[in-house]
C-alpha cells in the first residue's frame, strides 16, 4: 500500500521510548491508516540500542525506520532531514519521549488532509504547559512566544508536535530554512506563511489544535 503519511521523530538516546511510542502510535492509527503510516526515528548516533529496538519492532510488523547521522547533530536539522526523506505527503513530527500524545497523531493527520500547517498546542483551554516546569523554563517560553508574535499568529510556535503538507516544504528554496536550533516549527511557520514566504495557503490553511504539554 502506497505510504501517504509520515511521523518523524528526531530522538537521541530514546532507545526506552521507541517500543512504547510504536505501539502506542498504529494502536491509535488502526489498521487502515497504519498501512499508508511510516514512522522514523531520526538519531544522531545515540548508539544506546535504539536501532535493534527499531529492527526488533520491524519483525513484529511494524512499519518503523530509522535514520542514523553520524556527521550531524542537532534537533532542528534531524527534523528536516526527516520531512526531506519522508515518503507521505502528510508529515508530521513529534517528540521522542511520549510528551507529546501518540493518540492526538491521527486529529492531526485528519486536520492536514484540510490545512497546510497544523500545531498541537500548549495554549488553549483544557491543556497547558508541564507542570514540573521551573519559573526559569516558563519566563524562556513566554519570552520565545512574545517575540515569536509579529512572525505568526500561532499560539504555540515552540511546539514540537507539528505537521504540514510536504507539498509546501518541497516547493520551499532550502537556503531560507535555518536548520540550526530547537525552533524548527516557527522556523517554518514563519519562512513559509505569507506574507513573508511564498506558500500562501500555509499561513490560512494553519489550524491550533490541542495536545496535553
Ligand atoms: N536527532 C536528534 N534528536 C534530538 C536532539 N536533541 C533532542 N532530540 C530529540 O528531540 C526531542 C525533543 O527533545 P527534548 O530534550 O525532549 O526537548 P524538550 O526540552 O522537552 O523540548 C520540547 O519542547 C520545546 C518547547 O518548549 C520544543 O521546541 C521541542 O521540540 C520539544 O518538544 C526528543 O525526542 C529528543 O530525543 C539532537 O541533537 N538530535
Ligand atoms: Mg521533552
Amino acid at each position: 500500500m502506497t505510504i501517504t503519511q509520515s511521523v518523524i521523530v528526531p530522538a537521541y538516546k530514546e532507545k526506552l521510548n521507541i517500543k512504547p511510542l510504536t505501539q502506542r502510535l498504529f494502536a491509535a492509527l488502526g489498521n487502515d491508516a497504519s498501512n499508508c503510516t511510516e514512522l522514523v526515528f531520526v538519531d544522531d548516533n545515540s548508539q544506546d540500542g535504539s536501532v535493534e529496538e527499531v529492527e526488533a519492532l520491524q519483525r513484529q510488523g511494524y512499519n518503523v525506520k530509522i535514520t542514523v547521522r553520524t556527521t550531524e547533530r542537532g534537533l532542528s536539522s534531524a527534523v528536516l532531514r526527516g520531512f526531506h526523506d519522508a515518503q507521505g505527503q502528510y508529515v508530521i513530527c513529534m517528540d521522542a519521549d511520549l510528551q507529546h500524545p501518540p493518540e492526538s497523531v491521527p486529529m492531526l493527520f485528519d486536520a492536514l488532509k484540510k490545512h497546510a500547517f497544523v500545531v498541537g498546542t500548549r495554549y488553549a483551554p483544557g491543556v497547558g504547559i508541564d507542570k514540573d516546569w521551573p519559573l526559569h523554563r516558563r519566563v524562556i517560553s513566554a519570552t520565545a512566544r512574545m517575540m515569536a508574535r509579529p512572525l505568526t499568529e500561532c499560539s504555540d510556535p515552540m511546539s514540537g508536535f507539528f505537521g504540514l503538507q510536504k507539498q509546501y516544504l518541497d516547493k520551499a528554496d532550502p537556503a531560507v530554512i535555518n536548520s540550526e536550533g530547537f525552533k524548527i516549527a516557527l522556523e517554518l511557520l514563519a519562512k513559509l506563511a505569507p506574507p513573508r514566504g511564498p506558500c500562501e495557503e500555509i499561513g490560512r490553511g494553519a489550524l491550533l489544535l490541542r495536545c496535553q504539554n
